[in-house]
């Protein structure tokens, strides 16, 4: 016998769930359609789906190819493209101090929340701290970073990299490739850690990543992920509360590893020559707790260390593939330098051509490859000529902007020379180039980064003759979430007998 009621109600219940998607489909279109016609950012060029939803954006981001597609929208539809409905990428030189410099009369833009913030519960750091906060730290943080400091520091760098040159001495015995991307992260990793925590991660010491690191790696990408869902909290919520207990536990773990690091720095003595003693000595009236301590000596390390190794595998990539301007730069090491011990923090200025090869390898792979988004304030501000409506995220797009052929001459190639005012590259906009970025939130370590991969390089070209393994050559190809997904380089070295 049928059943009249239960039909009815299974029908009742049909035609709820239908109406609600129903509902739903229709919110989503008339929000797309008023993306793409009626929003302010409409008359900015850009593909329809970018205008019409933040998912495709989201997507390229997740995928790991955004740097490449961003050159591509870039070519297609030039120097200002609409990435997301409320998003507008910009790839020219000027962009640089419209968004990220001090602008006169009015306040530098704030940094994008949901790209600094992705855990809102976080404590903040230098990084992603508010403008006002943000001035405080640095003005304490920029202690460490003087050149004073950096005399200071230098043997305590020299240290960890005589140690390089003694695990690379050993390990490249026996005529097998030595997997040069992972000693350089040892290296920088293991610097940092002591000038932020006071200890190294003894990665060199043990040939291997600390598993601190391996959370850094992985984090890249999940971050990627935490980023999107910034636009959805309700699904991010969602999913923080099934994040599985084994990933919970190793964040518990973690975090305890690290207030055991700090609890160890904060009980020497005052006047180390790191980067931290600044914020130490001034932490009550920064009001800064033990987690913010931690957070701050967290970010110098993700930012000193991933950047400067990922530069240094970069750069010694581009130069055995390039071979004449390999040949050039070690030419310039050894000619310049007689004993080992000649090389200092110092005396490696002397080295234009380096400091060329460097410039370009930041150029063909710049450490931070994608944009990071500012937000434009209240009132609007004028970017490359174009009004842009407040509450407008913008951003430039390293790796994009610097593979243009409108910018720089042959942009594929590795071309040193056109650092050192080569005619053939005269049309270059070599202003374009800001892998530090540039303004009030520029980079505090430019310079240690520049005297770390200076000293590494010149004393492995002075020490080792290099070739690159036959499975490295294809080592560019690579996925970016938010850094690059290094594979191994693999470098055969020779020692150079004197
Ligand atoms: C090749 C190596 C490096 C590159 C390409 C690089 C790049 C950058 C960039 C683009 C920013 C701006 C971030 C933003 O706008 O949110 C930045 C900030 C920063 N970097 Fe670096 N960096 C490098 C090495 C280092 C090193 C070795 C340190 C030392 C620990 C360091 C410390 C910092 C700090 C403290 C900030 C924050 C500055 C502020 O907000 O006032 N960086 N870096």
């Amino acid at each position: 016998m049928v059943d009249l009621q239960e039909i009815r109600l299974y029908l009742y219940g049909w035609s709820g769930i239908s109406l609600g998607i129903f509902m739903i489909i229709s919110y989503v279109l008339s929000k797309a359609i008023h993306n793409v016609f009626l929003h302010p950012l409409s008359r900015f060029p850009g593909p329809l789906s970018h205008a019409a939803s933040r998912v495709p954006y989201f997507w390229r981001s997740i995928r790991g190819t955004l740097p490449f597609d961003m050159l591509e929208m870039h070519k297609k539809y030039g120097d200002i493209v609409r990435v997301a409905p409320d998003e507008l990428a910009f790839s020219h030189p000027d962009a640089w101090n419209e968004i990220m410099g001090h602008r006169q009369g009015a306040l530098e833009m704030e940094k994008a929340s949901w790209f600094y913030r992705p855990i809102e519960e976080d404590p903040l750091h230098i990084v992603n701290e508010s403008r006002e906060q943000h001035g405080r730290l640095r003005r304490q943080m920029a202690h460490g970073f003087s050149e004073k400091a950096l005399r200071d520091q230098e043997p305590l760098i020299r240290g960890y990299v005589n140690l390089l040159l003694q695990r690379l001495r050993e390990n490249s015995q026996g005529g097998q490739p030595v997997v040069l991307s992972d000693w350089y992260n040892y290296t920088t990793f293991d610097i940092i850690g002591d000038l932020a925590f006071g200890e190294s991660f003894g990665c060199l010491e043990g040939s291997v990543y600390d598993n601190w690191i391996k959370g850094i790696f992985a984090a890249g990408r999940i971050g990627t992920i935490l980023q999107g869902l910034a636009f959805v909290p309700w699904l991010k919520r969602l999913l923080m509360l099934i994040v599985p207990k084994s990933v919970q536990e190793a964040r518990n773990t973690h975090k305890k590893l690290t207030e055991a690091k700090m609890s160890r720095r904060m009980a020497t003595v005052d006047g180390r020559p790191d980067i931290v003693d600044g914020l130490l000595k001034r932490k009550e009236e920064l009001s800064l707790s033990v987690h913010e301590l931690i957070s701050n000596a967290e970010i110098l390390i993700i930012g000193g260390s991933e950047t400067t190794a990922s530069l240094l595998s970069g750069v010694t990539y581009l130069l055995l593939e390039s071979p004449e301007a390999y040949r050039q730069l070690v030419n310039e090491v050894r000619s310049t330098f007689e004993d080992q011990n000649d090389i200092t923090l110092v005396t490696v200025n002397k080295l234009t051509y380096m400091l060329a090869c460097l410039d370009e390898g930041m150029r063909m792979y710049p450490p931070i490859a994608n944009g990071l988004p500012r937000v434009v304030p209240k009132g609007g501000a004028q970017v490359l000529g174009e009004w842009i409506p407040e509450n407008t995220y913008v951003a430039v797009h390293q790796w994009a902007l610097y593979h243009r052929e409108k910018y720089f001459m042959e942009p594929n190639t590795f071309h040193p020379e056109r650092f050192l005012s080569s005619p053939k590259f005269s049309t270059d906009r070599r202003d374009a180039l800001r892998p530090f970025h540039t303004g009030p939130r520029n980079c505090l370590g430019r310079n240690l980064a520049y005297s770390e991969m200076r000293l590494i390089l010149a004393l492995i070209t002075f020490n080792f003759d290099l070739e690159i393994s036959d499975d490295s050559h294809d080592w560019i190809k690579q996925k970016n979430f938010l850094m690059w997904q290094k594979g191994p380089l693999k470098v055969h070295l020779k020692p150079v007998i004197r």
